[in-house]
């Protein structure tokens, strides 16, 4: 499998977490996600004021940029147009994705939460997702309170058409059935964000072989490895 559409990859979807990735290392860690093969973003932070977002998802959109790896800012569109993100997420109480698609235009990259509802995802393509995100798989000490889906839904959920994300509890020991189930991206935080930079960047690079195993032609570009 190759790229995706709008310029997506197959691989690990780094997301940022007020408590794991704090203001004085939001950068560093996010550069050793990306130095280890992420092949996509999201700034994700519930706590910080709107003026810290602002200067926090401004630096990253730099380093990712730099990357030349796409930027999501999560629940909200108005920040990604301020900094020139890449796109959003949006989760079902989020907003409309047709409304943060005017908003953004038609090279934004939306993303929608469809938890474990293939109904949900059907509706989130009608109204314009460019991916869509199920979980939980695991126990996640991030959100616990999400709602558990099976490997399964990822599985049905490719007969949609748009890249599959996974999300919820993943981490090293439990990815490679999700990549068989279907997954196109699986997002983390917990079993990333966890350690120190080189960690996170050796993390991220064993995410990406992972696919390269399961997709050996897809990702020598995007990380650099040989085939
Ligand atoms: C890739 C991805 N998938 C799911 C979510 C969760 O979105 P949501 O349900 O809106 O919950 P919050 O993240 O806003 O707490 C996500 N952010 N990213
Ligand atoms: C933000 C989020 N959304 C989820 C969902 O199921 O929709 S699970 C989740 C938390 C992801 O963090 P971790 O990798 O630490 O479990
Ligand atoms: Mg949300």
């Amino acid at each position: 499998m190759g790229a995706l559409a709008k310029g997506l990859k197959p691989g690990l979807y780094a997301i940022t977490d007020a408590r794991l990735t704090p203001d004085d290392r939001l950068v560093s860690c996010v550069e050793a996600a990306l130095r280890g093969g992420a092949v996509l973003v999201q700034y994700r932070d519930k706590s910080a004021s709107a003026r810290e977002r602002l200067r926090q998802a401004t630096e990253l959109q730099a380093v990712c940029r730099n990357a030349g790896v796409p930027l999501i800012i999560n629940d909200d569109p108005e920040l990604a147009r301020r900094v020139g993100a890449a796109g959003a997420h949006l989760g079902q109480r989020d907003g409309s994705l047709a409304e943060a698609r005017r908003l953004l235009g038609e090279d934004a990259i939306l993303g929608a939460t469809c938890h474990a509802r293939l109904d949900l995802a059907h509706q989130a393509v009608a109204q314009g997702a460019d991916y869509l995100a199920f979980g939980r798989f695991h126990r996640s000490a991030t959100k616990p309170e999400a709602p558990a889906a099976p490997r399964s839904v990822l599985t049905h959920a490719r007969h949609l058409g748009r890249p599959v994300t996974a999300i919820g509890g993943i981490t090293l020991a439990n990815a490679r059935p999700l990549i068989e189930a279907g997954a196109d991206l699986l997002a983390v935080v917990g079993g990333l964000f966890g350690g120190t930079p080189e960690q996170i960047e050796a993390t991220a690079r064993a995410f990406q072989q992972l696919f390269t195993e399961h997709h050996p032609s897809c990702l020598s570009q995007s990380t650099g490895a040989q085939p």
